[in-house]
């Protein structure tokens, strides 16, 4: 410490303790989070728009898909965002992802998050398989152990036979899924974003994604984000509803509540 600083008082080293220890609960929290999105007239003011003063850019419009959204969610609650299209749900979730970034506010997340959406985003086409699965696992961080557990277990769920070794330029669509879905739920996700359009491969291999996701839904140390504009299915996952409107929360409170405020609306 140099001789300047004061050392904290014993209330700062409290209130600091309760700090850490309510971050440590929690899994999510988004503080005052506005994500604006710039419309410009075309592709071509859009990309001069990163590299010109305002003058030369012609904005049609800007959209808030979330607006000053702030909630806090704990370690193991499953939580279903409801509302109707354009609210700002996957956004919200982009967030999460890391996809996207918020404009203003910030967005905190404590834990390793694997996504339901956007399952073929960032294979490598030229590389297998298997060895997608190892290069997604080591740009996420894995250990050598995780990844020697995480491989076996992802090929075995994607099923695909022998083209688990040929180059992922010769899958089908349904193929990329398969092994992008049995990777997230394989990498034993502490939070899983779950978009209900979710629909994978064929009818039999949609099935197993279901009670495997229906499975890791039931854990209570997962965390769960579940996108859906179903009540049914929110309160058949979720303990927790927060309704959007406009990228503004407008109902945050026990799933049954939330499903009459969204079906009331
Ligand atoms: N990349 C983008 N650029 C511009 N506008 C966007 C972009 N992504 C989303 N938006 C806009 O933000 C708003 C919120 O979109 P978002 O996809 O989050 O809604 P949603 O609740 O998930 O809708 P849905 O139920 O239809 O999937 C919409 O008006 C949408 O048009």
């Amino acid at each position: 410490m140099s001789s300047n600083e004061t050392a904290p008082t014993s209330e700062q080293i409290a209130a600091d303790a309760r700090q850490a220890a309510v971050s440590d609960e929690i899994a999510i929290e988004f503080d005052h989070v506005t994500k604006t999105y710039k419309l410009y007239k075309d592709d071509k003011q859009r990309f001069a728009s990163i590299f010109w003063g305002k003058k030369k850019r012609e904005l049609v419009a800007s959209i808030n898909a979330n607006d000053d959204l702030s909630f806090r969610i704990r370690k193991g609650e499953a939580v279903a965002f409801l509302g109707s299209n354009g609210a700002g749900k996957s956004t919200a979730l982009k967030m999460v992802t890391g996809v996207a970034y918020p404009t203003k506010g910030t967005v905190t997340v404590n834990g390793h998050v694997s996504a339901l959406l956007e399952l073929t985003a960032g294979f490598d086409k030229s590389l297998t398989g298997r060895e997608n699965i190892y290069l997604r696992g080591q740009a996420l961080g894995f250990t050598k152990e995780q990844l020697e557990e995480l491989v076996p277990k992802t090929v075995e769920f994607a099923d695909l036979g022998v083209y688990i070794d040929q180059p992922i330029r010769m899958y089908s669509s349904g193929m990329k899924a398969r092994l992008g879905f049995g990777f997230a739920v394989s990498s034993d996700p502490e939070i899983l974003v779950v978009d209900e359009a979710l629909a994978v491969g064929d009818k039999k291999f949609r099935e197993k994604c279901y009670a495997r996701v229906r499975e890791i839904m039931e854990d209570e140390k997962v965390t769960v984000l579940f996108v859906t504009h179903s009540s049914s299915a929110a309160e058949e996952f979720c303990q927790r509803g927060i309704v959007l409107d406009h990228g503004r929360k407008l109902f945050d409170g026990t799933i049954e509540e939330a499903s009459a405020f969204y079906e009331a609306m």
